[in-house]
């Protein structure tokens, strides 16, 4: 899926002739804040972009003062430069997806979500990022509101992880603990007009629970959820639950990768399988650097190929 193929004879021609015509890739934009440390935010999203052959773009909302330890300032930038950076490239170049991570304020949510209307984006992920690993908070409380009523009926699919989608739905911290849990607010974040939602298990406890069918230990389990007719449709997505610290950036290379997928014309359930390999890869090859928490390795999954 991540090569670039050449387009026909014409472009063999062009190629022999010392210069190479590609079919333009699939184009990506992620809307997000900027990660000084490179494991997290619009850092993690260009990698994992460019290892799954698309063009990534940005518009950031924030530059973070990061490292393996925690957040160490946030600067937020104008919101008329986050404006001017989405309509930028979405006048001009265009996006086939738009990945949303941190973007701290009510406005910056109005303003992803005005743009993605106007512009008719095909493929819609938000990241509903509210703190980091260390819990600065990514996404003010004033904002919460808005994401959930503006940006939430334009995705096709959020992305949260267990303790946002407690704080989401208004659910006591620590409340979901099993897989029936995970599906259950999954069902419920739903009404709030997302297409599909993608519940990360990385937080889940992970001592067995006897109400699940799925023996949890040792598994690292998500689960995507949406409607079929007047039921839901369910699929949990495993892969082994890796023992490490290391595992800086690990929604925002997710919710990327599924963006990724989308862009390329996979089906939703297929760009989460791809984006779940990619990531499990990544965590299992992640790099001790600093004293704190390292960041994931996104070129991991070439050498599985
Ligand atoms: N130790 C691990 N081993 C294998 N997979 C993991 C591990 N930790 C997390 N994952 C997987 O990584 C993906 C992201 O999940 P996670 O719950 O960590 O997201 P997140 O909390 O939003 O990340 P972040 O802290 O970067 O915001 C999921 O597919 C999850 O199952
Ligand atoms: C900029 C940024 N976005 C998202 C996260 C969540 O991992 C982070 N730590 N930093």
């Amino acid at each position: 899926m991540s090569g670039i193929r050449m387009k026909n004879p014409e472009s063999e021609a062009a190629a022999e002739a010392g210069s190479v015509l590609t079919d333009p890739p699939p184009r990506v934009l992620t809307i997000a804040g900027s990660d000084s440390g490179g494991g997290a935010g619009i850092q993690a999203d260009l990698k994992t972009f460019q290892e799954l052959g698309v063009y990534g773009m940005s518009a950031m909302t924030a530059v973070t003062s990061q490292n393996s330890l925690g957040i160490q300032a946030i600067y937020p930038l104008p919101e008329e430069t986050v404006e001017s950076q989405i309509e930028s490239v979405l006048s001009d170049i265009g996006a086939d997806a738009v990945k949303t991570g941190m973007l701290l304020t009510p406005t910056n949510v109005f303003l992803a979500a005005s743009a993605i209307d106007r512009y008719s984006i095909k493929h819609v992920v938000i990241d509903p990022v509210l703190h980091a690993k260390d819990g600065s908070a990514l996404l003010r409380q004033e904002a919460i509101a808005a994401l959930k009523s503006e940006l939430f009926p334009f995705a096709e699919v959020i992305t949260p992880n267990v303790p946002e989608a407690c704080e989401l739905l208004g659910w006591p911290a620590h409340s979901i603990r099993t897989l029936e849990d995970m599906a259950l607010a999954a069902q419920e974040l739903l009404q709030l007009g997302p297409q599909y939602v993608f519940m990360k298990g990385g937080h889940l406890p992970a001592d067995p629970s006897p109400s699940d069918e799925i023996e949890t230990q040792n598994l690292s389990i998500d689960v995507l959820v949406g409607r079929k007719g007047s039921e839901y449709f369910r699929e949990f997505y495993h892969a082994p639950r890796i023992p490490t610290k290391h595992t800086h950036g690990t929604g925002c290379t997710t919710a990327s990768a599924i963006a990724a997928g989308l862009a390329h014309g996979y089906p939703l359930v297929e760009a989460v399988n791809i984006a779940k390999s990619f990531v499990t890869a990544a965590i299992q090859s992640a790099v001790p650097l600093g004293c704190g928490i390292g960041s994931l390795w996104h070129a991991a999954h070439r050498n599985k190929h």
